[in-house]
């Protein structure tokens, strides 16, 4: 296959950032082949096999400069030792070791795999290395203390520096309505310089998509599980895209080939050499089933075998190595397979006595004082930017917002069924209400001598006001854990800020939710033949369905899956209902559960519609006696509303708190 090296990126992104470190660079590269480049750039000649067992004994880290020159030098390289993972439920037989002393490295403008057989624990590394599984993951212990890049410690945890690298995870996380061309340019337009024009963006865009074989499906949307779109793996390869487009120093892959046929694969991993090369990149993937071309185009190997590293180094090397310990490659036989069948048919024993399982030398005294010494990077310090821009010359909240805002619409138009369901449910009900209670508020409630004459008005009251609380929130609970992953991936890789994510969201909820009230109001309102005021019925209902649907997003924002949020529906909202004063009055309930009529927004809004319609218009001591039983006061009112709006925005501020807090852990 014939390499597109130099045209991605060459021909579009200025080189402005091209200095005399680069020249130099250059020159020494001819000097220094690839073989060559030790730790810390330090030369390692592999003469034959015996000098290859263990090539990385032979430059330890500790050699080099205790702190580099942060440039951007292309010997840099992300160096792990001693990771750990350990899983412990607690019980004797759910305590086992997942990563056992593992060590390696990935050089800049290397392609390095990470592979071995089916648990052996690649995608747990990959996953500790990029900061995405740490100790405060349920049931884990996790030791990457010794994490470094370019000889300095790396915390790979802070949200700053996971912030300048990207991750491309096993699940595709794409906004479901969005095209290829779209999240790549999304992608671009927020993670770039803000300086860049539309040209040059599509210029970019463009360029990814031909680089990727996307440009047959450039128009074609996403899709998910119920709308139809693009394929799995040119899925795949529009979440590479998302990515690359990005142009990272450090680029975490979790099986990009798997879903691919073996062209595309391959395609893809010459796609990601090639931004290795061009942009001096530390690429990082798992893999499981490597052609023997794919395998060519690796640079390093790291073969895990049960938690722990069976072999790491160059991946030329590997088979010399293989053959040393007395696993010559058979002929006609692929190196991947090669690698996997050893792996997976001998025992551990056998192989550690074969020369497998090299001990990690390199991890002396030296490397850990150096890194007692030296400070921990939080990645925001120049050498541990692995973004090519950094997120202050990125676009700011407002244009954010305004992306969002776009993106936004555009899934409201693409996706007309949950609007559709929406608005479906909404006419079903009121008409439904319509009929059960037409005319049911039309009479003089003055006159009336019985309350029970006022519960059918009551109860058409309290059933438009829980119509409007699941109406609004059902469909949000739904929807937004399916999003959620989409919003981690991005604020994680430094897209947006939260408060812009939500401003976004909140301007499409507020038309949405008033077109879904006016409908429900209107056909309520004529049907029921209310006496208060339109407005204020419209006005009542519409603030309680906002303050519903930001319980729902705070709700759903807690929980990764819809299914538990449905399951937690009943839970929230039975009480609320039951504590509305219509199946039982305040005075009747246990003292130490009354305070709860204080706590729900439906409380509010139930006193609310009760004051305006039985308080104003009628002076019978029936109606007083309502009001009493929900404990509404005419006087209060204000209160009412200002508790109402005060719990919108009090679940709001949580849910994005939540958010925050999970963007902060895990994505
Ligand atoms: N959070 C966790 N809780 C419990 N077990 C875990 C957890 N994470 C990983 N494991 C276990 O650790 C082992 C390694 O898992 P991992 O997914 O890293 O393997 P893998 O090499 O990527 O496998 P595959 O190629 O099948 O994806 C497996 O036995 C897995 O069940």
């Amino acid at each position: 296959m014939e390499s597109k090296k130099g045209r991605m990126w060459e021909d579009v992104v200025p080189h402005n950032n091209i200095d005399v470190d680069t020249l130099l660079r250059e020159d020494t590269e001819e000097f220094m082949k690839e073989d060559e480049i030790g730790m810390n750039g330090v030369p390692v000649v592999f003469a034959d096999v015996e000098e290859v067992e263990e090539p990385i004994k032979e430059a330890p880290i500790n050699d080099g400069p205790m702190v580099a020159p942060f440039k951007d030098k292309k010997d840099a390289r992300l160096h792990w030792e001693n990771v750990e993972l350990t899983f412990d439920k607690g019980g004797k037989t759910d305590k086992f070791t997942i990563l056992n002393g593992v060590w390696g490295e990935a050089p800049q403008g290397e392609v390095s795999a990470i592979m071995g057989p089916s648990g052996s624990g690649k995608t747990s590394l990959l996953n500790v290395l990029s900061g995405r599984m740490t100790s405060s993951t349920a049931f884990v212990t996790v030791n990457a203390e010794q994490v470094t890049w370019n000889g300095r410690k790396l915390d790979v945890t802070a949200l700053a520096t996971r912030q300048t690298f990207a991750f491309v995870a096993q699940d595709d996380s794409l906004p479901i309505t969005a095209t290829p061309r779209e999240a790549i340019m999304f992608s671009a337009r927020l993670r770039l310089e803000k300086d860049k024009t539309e040209e040059e963006l599509v210029e970019i865009t463009n360029k990814m998509l031909d680089e990727l074989h996307l440009d047959s499906c450039a128009d074609t949307i996403v899709g998910g599980a119920l709308l139809k779109g693009i394929s799995g793996g040119e899925r795949k390869r529009t979440s590479v895209g998302v990515e690359l487009v990005c142009k990272p120093k450090l680029i975490f892959l979790d099986e990009p080939t798997s879903g691919l046929d073996s062209f595309n694969a391959l395609e893809l991993v010459q796609v990601l050499k090639d931004v290795a090369l061009e942009e001096s990149a530390s690429v990082i993937l798992t893999i499981h089933q490597p052609s023997s071309e794919i395998w060519e185009l690796f640079d390093r190997l790291t073969l895990l075998n049960r938690g722990r590293v069976m072999y790491e180094g160059r991946r030329d090397k590997a088979m010399p190595k293989f053959a040393a310990c007395g696993f010559p490659l058979p002929p006609q036989y692929n190196p991947a397979d090669w690698v996997m069948n050893v792996a997976q048919t001998q025992k551990t024993e056998q192989l550690e006595q074969a020369g497998f399982f090299p001990i990690n030398d390199f991890s002396t005294d030296g490397l850990a004082k150096m890194l007692r010494d030296s400070e921990i990077s939080d990645g925001i310090s120049d050498g541990f930017n692995f973004a090519s821009v950094k997120q202050q010359d990125r676009v700011g909240m407002v244009a954010q917002t305004k992306f969002l805002f776009i993106r936004e619409i555009q899934n409201f138009r693409r996706n007309v069924h949950p609007l559709r369901t929406r608005t479906g449910m909404t006419l079903l009900i009121a008409l439904l209400a319509g009929v059960l209670f037409f005319d049911a508020a039309k009479a003089d409630f003055s006159l009336l001598t019985s309350f029970v004459d006022l519960n059918t008005a009551f109860g058409a009251l309290l059933l438009a006001l829980m119509s409007t609380m699941f109406s609004t929130v059902l469909p949000v609970l739904v929807s937004f854990p399916e999003e959620r992953p989409v919003f981690l991936r991005e604020y994680s890789t430094g897209c947006y800020s939260v408060p812009a994510y939500f401003a976004s969201r909140f301007v499409m909820e507020v038309l949405v939710t008033a077109f879904q009230m006016t409908i429900g109001t209107l056909i309520q309102y004529f049907m029921v033949g209310y006496q208060m005021n339109y407005g204020l019925f419209w006005l009542v209902t519409y603030v309680m369905a906002m303050t519903s649907t930001a319980l729902g997003v705070m709700i759903g924002s807690s929980v990764a899956d819809a299914s538990v949020a449905i399951e937690m529906l009943p839970a929230v909202f039975m009480p609320q209902i039951l504590f509305s004063g219509f199946f039982i009055p305040k005075e009747n309930m246990p003292d130490w559960l009354s305070w709860l009529t204080y706590i729900y927004p439906l409380n509010y809004a139930v006193r609310l519609v009760l004051v305006y319609e039985f308080g104003d218009n009628c002076d019978s001591f029936i109606c007083e006696e309502l009001l009493r039983r929900v404990d509404a006061n005419s006087e209060d009112t204000w209160w009412y509303w200002l508790i109402l709006v005060a719990q919108f925005f009090f679940f709001r501020l949580l849910a994005l708190f939540i958010l925050h807090r999970k963007a902060q852990k895990f994505y």
